[in-house]
Protein backbone atom coordinates (compact mmCIF):
# COMPACT_ATOMS: atom_id res chain seq x y z
CA UNK A 1 0.00 0.00 0.00
CA UNK A 2 1.01 3.56 -0.43
CA UNK A 3 2.14 5.56 2.08
CA UNK A 4 -0.80 7.53 3.67
CA UNK A 5 0.79 10.91 5.06
CA UNK A 6 0.20 11.61 8.92
CA UNK A 7 -2.37 14.24 10.09
CA UNK A 8 -3.25 16.45 13.06
CA UNK A 9 -6.41 17.08 14.14
CA UNK A 10 -7.91 19.85 15.95
CA UNK A 11 -11.12 21.49 16.23
CA UNK A 12 -14.63 20.33 14.56
CA UNK A 13 -15.78 22.95 12.07
CA UNK A 14 -19.55 23.45 10.94
CA UNK A 15 -20.02 25.56 8.65
CA UNK A 16 -23.57 26.46 8.38
CA UNK A 17 -24.75 28.17 5.52
CA UNK A 18 -28.23 29.87 5.60
CA UNK A 19 -30.64 32.20 3.44
CA UNK A 20 -33.46 34.71 5.20
CA UNK A 21 -37.10 34.32 4.76
CA UNK A 22 -37.22 38.42 3.90
CA UNK A 23 -41.07 37.68 2.83
CA UNK A 24 -41.80 36.32 6.03
CA UNK A 25 -39.90 38.71 8.25
CA UNK A 26 -41.56 41.46 6.82
CA UNK A 27 -44.89 39.50 7.22
CA UNK A 28 -44.47 39.77 11.26
CA UNK A 29 -44.31 42.88 13.43
CA UNK A 30 -42.06 45.31 13.99
CA UNK A 31 -41.97 44.09 18.31
CA UNK A 32 -41.90 40.19 16.90
CA UNK A 33 -38.93 40.84 15.00
CA UNK A 34 -37.06 43.30 17.48
CA UNK A 35 -37.49 40.19 19.91
CA UNK A 36 -36.36 37.67 17.43
CA UNK A 37 -32.96 40.00 16.74
CA UNK A 38 -32.53 40.35 20.77
CA UNK A 39 -32.48 36.82 21.13
CA UNK A 40 -30.35 35.84 17.84
CA UNK A 41 -27.75 38.84 19.19
CA UNK A 42 -27.60 37.22 22.83
CA UNK A 43 -27.25 33.63 21.45
CA UNK A 44 -24.87 34.66 19.12
CA UNK A 45 -22.47 36.61 21.85
CA UNK A 46 -22.67 33.36 23.66
CA UNK A 47 -21.20 31.63 20.53
CA UNK A 48 -18.43 34.13 20.21
CA UNK A 49 -17.53 33.89 24.15
CA UNK A 50 -16.07 30.57 23.64
CA UNK A 51 -13.28 32.53 21.54
CA UNK A 52 -11.96 33.80 24.44
CA UNK A 53 -12.19 30.76 26.98
CA UNK A 54 -10.44 29.11 24.25
CA UNK A 55 -13.25 26.39 24.00
CA UNK A 56 -13.96 26.86 19.95
CA UNK A 57 -14.15 29.84 17.52
CA UNK A 58 -17.18 31.28 15.89
CA UNK A 59 -17.34 33.96 13.32
CA UNK A 60 -20.72 35.20 11.36
CA UNK A 61 -21.02 36.26 8.04
CA UNK A 62 -22.96 38.30 5.31
CA UNK A 63 -22.87 36.08 2.32
CA UNK A 64 -22.60 37.46 -1.50
CA UNK A 65 -24.56 36.46 -4.65
CA UNK A 66 -27.99 33.64 -3.52
CA UNK A 67 -26.11 30.71 -2.72
CA UNK A 68 -26.82 32.18 0.96
CA UNK A 69 -27.22 35.43 2.72
CA UNK A 70 -25.15 34.12 5.96
CA UNK A 71 -23.02 31.86 7.03
CA UNK A 72 -22.34 30.82 11.02
CA UNK A 73 -18.80 28.86 11.56
CA UNK A 74 -18.14 27.60 14.49
CA UNK A 75 -15.60 25.42 15.52
CA UNK A 76 -15.65 23.11 18.48
CA UNK A 77 -13.79 20.63 19.94
CA UNK A 78 -16.60 17.49 19.57
CA UNK A 79 -18.90 17.27 16.80
CA UNK A 80 -22.05 16.69 19.87
CA UNK A 81 -20.85 20.64 20.91
CA UNK A 82 -21.34 21.22 17.17
CA UNK A 83 -24.77 19.87 17.12
CA UNK A 84 -25.55 21.36 20.33
CA UNK A 85 -24.90 24.75 18.53
CA UNK A 86 -26.89 24.18 15.22
CA UNK A 87 -30.11 23.19 17.98
CA UNK A 88 -29.77 26.28 19.55
CA UNK A 89 -29.86 28.18 16.35
CA UNK A 90 -32.85 26.19 14.87
CA UNK A 91 -34.38 26.92 18.34
CA UNK A 92 -34.46 30.56 17.99
CA UNK A 93 -37.11 32.56 16.89
CA UNK A 94 -35.36 33.97 13.76
CA UNK A 95 -34.44 30.73 12.96
CA UNK A 96 -38.39 30.57 12.10
CA UNK A 97 -37.12 33.27 9.01
CA UNK A 98 -34.31 31.01 7.71
CA UNK A 99 -33.67 28.13 4.93
CA UNK A 100 -30.65 25.67 5.40
CA UNK A 101 -29.04 26.11 2.46
CA UNK A 102 -25.92 24.12 2.47
CA UNK A 103 -23.24 23.15 5.09
CA UNK A 104 -20.32 21.94 5.98
CA UNK A 105 -18.44 19.69 8.17
CA UNK A 106 -14.96 18.97 8.66
CA UNK A 107 -11.96 18.89 11.43
CA UNK A 108 -9.21 21.41 11.07
CA UNK A 109 -6.12 19.38 9.79
CA UNK A 110 -2.53 19.68 9.36
CA UNK A 111 -0.75 17.71 7.50
CA UNK A 112 2.81 16.17 8.37
CA UNK A 113 4.54 16.46 4.97
CA UNK A 114 6.31 19.73 5.47
CA UNK A 115 6.57 18.71 9.88
CA UNK A 116 9.48 19.84 11.73
CA UNK A 117 11.37 16.77 12.99
CA UNK A 118 11.07 16.79 17.21
CA UNK A 119 7.89 18.85 17.48
CA UNK A 120 5.75 17.78 19.87
CA UNK A 121 2.01 18.53 18.50
CA UNK A 122 0.61 18.24 22.04
CA UNK A 123 2.44 21.02 23.22
CA UNK A 124 3.70 23.49 21.02
CA UNK A 125 2.06 26.55 21.01
CA UNK A 126 2.20 27.19 17.02
CA UNK A 127 0.79 23.83 16.16
CA UNK A 128 -1.91 24.32 18.74
CA UNK A 129 -2.96 27.92 17.73
CA UNK A 130 -3.56 27.03 13.89
CA UNK A 131 -5.40 23.54 15.03
CA UNK A 132 -7.47 25.82 17.65
CA UNK A 133 -7.53 28.97 15.80
CA UNK A 134 -9.11 31.91 16.75
CA UNK A 135 -10.82 32.94 13.35
CA UNK A 136 -9.05 36.10 12.10
CA UNK A 137 -11.30 39.21 12.24
CA UNK A 138 -10.41 40.43 8.63
CA UNK A 139 -13.25 42.04 6.70
CA UNK A 140 -13.52 39.16 4.36
CA UNK A 141 -14.52 35.51 4.03
CA UNK A 142 -14.18 32.42 1.37
CA UNK A 143 -15.24 29.08 1.57
CA UNK A 144 -15.05 26.21 -1.18
CA UNK A 145 -14.58 22.47 -0.79
CA UNK A 146 -12.07 20.28 -2.44
CA UNK A 147 -10.57 17.10 -4.02
CA UNK A 148 -7.53 15.85 -5.07
CA UNK A 149 -7.75 13.97 -8.20
CA UNK A 150 -8.26 10.45 -8.62
CA UNK A 151 -7.87 9.40 -12.42
CA UNK A 152 -5.94 7.04 -13.97
CA UNK A 153 -2.64 8.93 -14.07
CA UNK A 154 -3.52 12.13 -12.05
CA UNK A 155 -4.03 9.70 -8.78
CA UNK A 156 -2.88 11.55 -6.05
CA UNK A 157 -3.10 9.02 -3.46
CA UNK A 158 -0.40 6.74 -5.37
CA UNK A 159 2.30 8.95 -5.98
CA UNK A 160 5.14 8.26 -3.83
CA UNK A 161 5.19 10.28 -0.74
CA UNK A 162 8.20 12.61 -2.22
CA UNK A 163 6.26 13.60 -4.98
CA UNK A 164 3.73 14.95 -2.82
CA UNK A 165 5.53 16.43 -0.41
CA UNK A 166 7.79 18.06 -2.96
CA UNK A 167 4.00 19.57 -4.82
CA UNK A 168 2.75 20.41 -1.12
CA UNK A 169 6.33 22.33 -0.96
CA UNK A 170 5.33 24.08 -3.74
CA UNK A 171 1.93 25.01 -2.62
CA UNK A 172 3.44 26.15 0.59
CA UNK A 173 5.43 28.58 -1.10
CA UNK A 174 2.80 30.34 -3.16
CA UNK A 175 0.89 30.93 -0.27
CA UNK A 176 3.85 32.26 1.42
CA UNK A 177 3.71 35.23 -1.08
CA UNK A 178 0.43 35.87 0.39
CA UNK A 179 1.23 36.27 4.46
CA UNK A 180 -0.30 39.26 5.74
CA UNK A 181 -2.78 38.97 2.93
CA UNK A 182 -4.63 36.12 3.19
CA UNK A 183 -5.00 33.66 6.16
CA UNK A 184 -6.16 29.73 5.09
CA UNK A 185 -7.45 26.96 7.45
CA UNK A 186 -7.98 23.99 5.99
CA UNK A 187 -10.39 21.66 7.32
CA UNK A 188 -10.21 17.90 6.85
CA UNK A 189 -13.11 15.73 5.75
CA UNK A 190 -12.61 12.64 4.30
CA UNK A 191 -15.66 10.37 6.09
CA UNK A 192 -17.17 13.55 7.60
CA UNK A 193 -18.52 15.28 4.57
CA UNK A 194 -18.58 15.49 0.54
CA UNK A 195 -15.04 16.37 -0.38
CA UNK A 196 -12.08 15.55 0.79
CA UNK A 197 -11.05 19.07 2.72
CA UNK A 198 -12.44 22.49 3.42
CA UNK A 199 -10.52 25.60 2.74
CA UNK A 200 -11.41 28.67 4.18
CA UNK A 201 -9.73 31.88 3.67
CA UNK A 202 -9.42 35.32 5.00
CA UNK A 203 -8.88 38.30 3.73
CA UNK A 204 -9.42 42.09 3.64
CA UNK A 205 -9.21 42.73 0.32
CA UNK A 206 -11.47 39.83 -1.50
CA UNK A 207 -9.37 40.27 -4.84
CA UNK A 208 -6.46 38.62 -2.56
CA UNK A 209 -9.05 35.63 -2.77
CA UNK A 210 -9.03 35.79 -6.49
CA UNK A 211 -5.29 36.29 -7.16
CA UNK A 212 -4.35 33.51 -4.46
CA UNK A 213 -6.50 30.89 -6.20
CA UNK A 214 -5.82 31.82 -9.07
CA UNK A 215 -2.15 32.08 -9.10
CA UNK A 216 -2.36 28.49 -7.30
CA UNK A 217 -4.22 26.97 -10.05
CA UNK A 218 -1.05 26.85 -12.16
CA UNK A 219 0.83 24.65 -9.63
CA UNK A 220 0.55 21.52 -10.19
CA UNK A 221 -0.92 19.97 -6.89
CA UNK A 222 -4.03 22.24 -8.09
CA UNK A 223 -3.46 22.48 -11.76
CA UNK A 224 -3.36 18.45 -12.22
CA UNK A 225 -4.98 17.19 -8.91
CA UNK A 226 -7.09 20.31 -7.27
CA UNK A 227 -11.31 19.65 -7.94
CA UNK A 228 -13.41 22.37 -6.58
CA UNK A 229 -16.94 22.48 -4.74
CA UNK A 230 -18.79 26.03 -4.96
CA UNK A 231 -17.45 28.95 -3.96
CA UNK A 232 -19.03 31.30 -0.95
CA UNK A 233 -17.65 35.24 -0.51
CA UNK A 234 -18.62 36.62 2.02
CA UNK A 235 -18.06 39.95 4.66
CA UNK A 236 -18.17 39.31 8.25
CA UNK A 237 -21.20 40.57 10.64
CA UNK A 238 -20.65 41.98 13.91
CA UNK A 239 -23.35 42.10 15.96
CA UNK A 240 -24.47 45.64 15.20
CA UNK A 241 -23.90 44.65 11.26
CA UNK A 242 -26.19 41.74 11.97
CA UNK A 243 -29.29 43.45 13.17
CA UNK A 244 -28.81 46.58 10.91
CA UNK A 245 -29.09 43.70 8.04
CA UNK A 246 -32.19 42.66 9.77
CA UNK A 247 -33.83 46.35 10.60
CA UNK A 248 -36.50 47.15 8.25
CA UNK A 249 -37.86 50.49 7.22
CA UNK A 250 -41.06 50.97 8.40
CA UNK A 251 -43.42 51.39 5.05
C1 LIG B 1 -2.84 31.46 2.35
C2 LIG B 1 -1.97 30.74 1.77
C3 LIG B 1 -1.69 29.28 1.95
C4 LIG B 1 -0.59 28.74 2.56
C5 LIG B 1 0.56 29.50 3.21
C6 LIG B 1 -0.71 27.31 2.48
C7 LIG B 1 0.27 26.42 2.95
C8 LIG B 1 0.03 25.05 3.03
C9 LIG B 1 0.98 24.10 3.58
C10 LIG B 1 2.37 24.45 4.08
C11 LIG B 1 0.39 22.87 3.53
C12 LIG B 1 1.01 21.52 3.97
C13 LIG B 1 1.02 21.33 5.43
C14 LIG B 1 -0.33 21.48 6.09
O1 LIG B 1 -0.48 22.55 6.72
O2 LIG B 1 -1.19 20.65 5.92
C15 LIG B 1 -0.93 23.05 3.00
C16 LIG B 1 -1.86 22.03 2.87
C17 LIG B 1 -3.04 22.19 2.15
N1 LIG B 1 -3.49 23.32 1.50
FE1 LIG B 1 -2.62 25.13 1.57
N2 LIG B 1 -1.88 26.98 1.83
C18 LIG B 1 -2.52 28.16 1.48
C19 LIG B 1 -3.70 28.32 0.76
C20 LIG B 1 -4.39 27.23 0.27
C21 LIG B 1 -5.46 27.31 -0.70
C22 LIG B 1 -5.95 28.58 -1.37
C23 LIG B 1 -5.91 26.04 -0.94
C24 LIG B 1 -6.93 25.64 -1.96
C25 LIG B 1 -6.23 25.12 -3.22
C26 LIG B 1 -6.58 25.88 -4.47
O3 LIG B 1 -5.92 25.63 -5.49
O4 LIG B 1 -7.54 26.67 -4.48
C27 LIG B 1 -5.17 25.16 -0.10
C28 LIG B 1 -5.38 23.79 -0.01
C29 LIG B 1 -4.64 23.00 0.83
C30 LIG B 1 -4.96 21.62 1.10
C31 LIG B 1 -6.17 20.89 0.56
C32 LIG B 1 -3.97 21.11 1.92
C33 LIG B 1 -3.88 19.67 2.45
C34 LIG B 1 -3.27 18.83 1.36
C35 LIG B 1 -2.91 17.42 1.74
O5 LIG B 1 -2.76 16.60 0.79
O6 LIG B 1 -2.79 17.09 2.92
N3 LIG B 1 -4.23 25.90 0.59
N4 LIG B 1 -1.13 24.38 2.67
Amino acid sequence: MNEAVETLEGWYALHDMRRIDWKAWRSVSAQERARAVDELIALTRAFAEVEGQRKGAYGQYHMAGHKADLMFLHMRPTIQELNEVKARFQKSRFADFTEPTYSYVSVVELSSYLAKPGVDPDTDPYLQGRLKPVLPKTEYVCFYPMNKRRQGEDNWYMLPMEQRREMMKSHGLIGRKYHGKVTQIITGSVGLDDWEWGVTLFADDPLQFKKLVYEMRFDEASARFGEFGGFYVGNRLGDEGLARLLHLEAR
